[in-house]
C-alpha cells in the first residue's frame, strides 16, 4: 500500500519496469561478452556449443528464401553483433538498438575498428563457412556488415513506440531479430507479452521475426555482483505470447544446455529459436 491507497495494476507495471531499468544501470558489456561469447559457450570446435547452434539457426532462417527486403532491425542488441552476421547479406539497412549507451558505444567501437573492441573474427569465419565461403572471406563479411549498419539507436521495448519517432519507414521493418532481450528485461510474463507487442509494432505486416531466448532462466549475471532477474519461460508460453501478438509460427527449435555449458553465470536450462511471420 502506498499512502493508504492500494496500488493499481498500472502502478505495479510502472514499478516493475522501473526496477528492471535500475538493474541494468550496472550492466557490464565486457563481462557479459566474456561470460557468454567466449568458450565454452562460444567454442566453434564443438558441435554442441551454444553459439554455433544459434548461428546455424540464424543462417538457415535467413537463407530459406522467404526473408528479405530493405530493413532489418535487431532489438536489444546489447554489445553483440552475431545476430546479424547472416542477415547483413540480405538487407541494405541494418539497425542495431539497445537500451544502454554503454552497449551502443561497444557496438560503435567494433564498427569503427577502434582499439579494445570485442573480436568477432571467429564468428565471421564460422558464418562464412556456413555460407559455403572460404573462412578467409571473413574480411569481406566484416566490410559488408560495416557498410549496412546504418544506425545504432536507443530502444525501450516497454514503450508502445520503442524507437524514436521516424526511425523506421512507415510500413515498418521488413524483418526483426531479437535475442535474449524480452525475457531478461521484463518483470513478469504479462510484461514480456506486452513488450513483444510493442516490438511487433516495428515490423510491417507479413514481415518476419527471428526470436532467440532463454528457457527456464530466472536470473543472469551481467557483471561481477550484477544479478539481473529473468522471466522463466517455457515453449508453450513463448508460443502463446506469439499467437496473442498476431504471429504465425513458422519454426521453433530448442537447445538443451549440456552440463559443461552451465558455467555459473545464469540458471538457463535451454534456448529457443523462433521464426515467425506477422499476420
Ligand atoms: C541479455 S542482454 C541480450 C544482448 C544480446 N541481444 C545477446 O544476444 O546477447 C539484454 C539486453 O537488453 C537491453 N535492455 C534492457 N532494458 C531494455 C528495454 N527496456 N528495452 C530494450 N532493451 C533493453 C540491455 O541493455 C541488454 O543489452
Ligand atoms: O549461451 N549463450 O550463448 C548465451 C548468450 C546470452 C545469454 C545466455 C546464454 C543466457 N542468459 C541470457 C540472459 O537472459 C544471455
Amino acid at each position: 500500500m502506498d499512502g493508504g491507497r492500494a496500488k493499481g495494476k498500472d502502478q505495479g507495471v510502472v514499478d516493475g519496469v522501473a526496477a528492471m531499468a535500475h538493474c541494468y544501470q550496472e550492466f557490464n558489456p565486457k563481462a557479459y561478452l566474456q561470460y557468454n561469447y567466449t568458450p565454452p559457450r562460444a567454442d566453434f570446435s564443438r558441435a554442441d556449443s551454444i553459439v554455433p547452434w544459434k548461428l546455424g539457426c540464424l543462417h538457415r532462417a535467413f537463407t530459406e528464401g522467404d526473408v528479405g527486403g530493405e530493413t532489418l532491425v535487431d532489438v536489444g542488441s546489447g554489445p553483440t553483433l552475431y545476430q546479424v552476421l547472416s542477415g547483413c547479406e540480405l538487407f541494405g539497412r541494418v539497425v542495431l538498438t539497445d537500451f544502454l549507451d554503454v552497449n551502443r558505444r561497444e557496438l560503435r567501437r567494433w564498427l569503427r575498428e577502434e582499439e579494445g573492441s570485442f573480436d568477432w573474427t571467429p564468428y565471421l569465419k564460422h558464418v562464412c563457412k556456413l555460407e559455403g565461403r572460404s573462412p578467409s572471406a571473413w574480411q569481406e563479411k566484416a566490410t559488408r556488415l560495416r557498410s549496412v549498419v546504418t544506425e545504432i539507436l536507443p530502444i525501450d521495448v516497454h514503450q508502445p513506440l520503442p524507437l524514436p519517432l521516424g526511425a523506421l519507414p512507415t510500413p515498418g521493418a521488413d524483418c526483426l531479430v531479437s535475442s535474449f532481450c524480452l525475457e531478461s528485461v521484463s518483470p513478469d510474463l504479462a510484461s514480456f507479452t506486452r513488450a513483444l507487442g510493442h516490438m511487433s509494432g516495428l515490423l510491417k505486416p507479413g514481415g518476419h521475426l527471428l526470436l532467440i531466448g532463454a528457457l527456464g532462466e530466472s536470473y543472469y549475471m551481467a557483471g561481477p555482483g550484477v544479478r539481473i532477474p529473468v522471466v522463466p519461460l517455457d515453449e508453450a508460453q513463448v508460443c502463446t505470447s506469439l499467437r496473442e501478438n498476431g504471429y504465425a509460427l513458422i519454426h521453433l527449435s530448442t537447445y538443451t544446455l549440456p552440463p559443461d555449458m552451465r558455467v555459473g553465470v545464469d540458471d538457463v536450462s535451454g534456448i529457443f529459436f523462433v521464426k515467425a511471420k506477422k499476420m
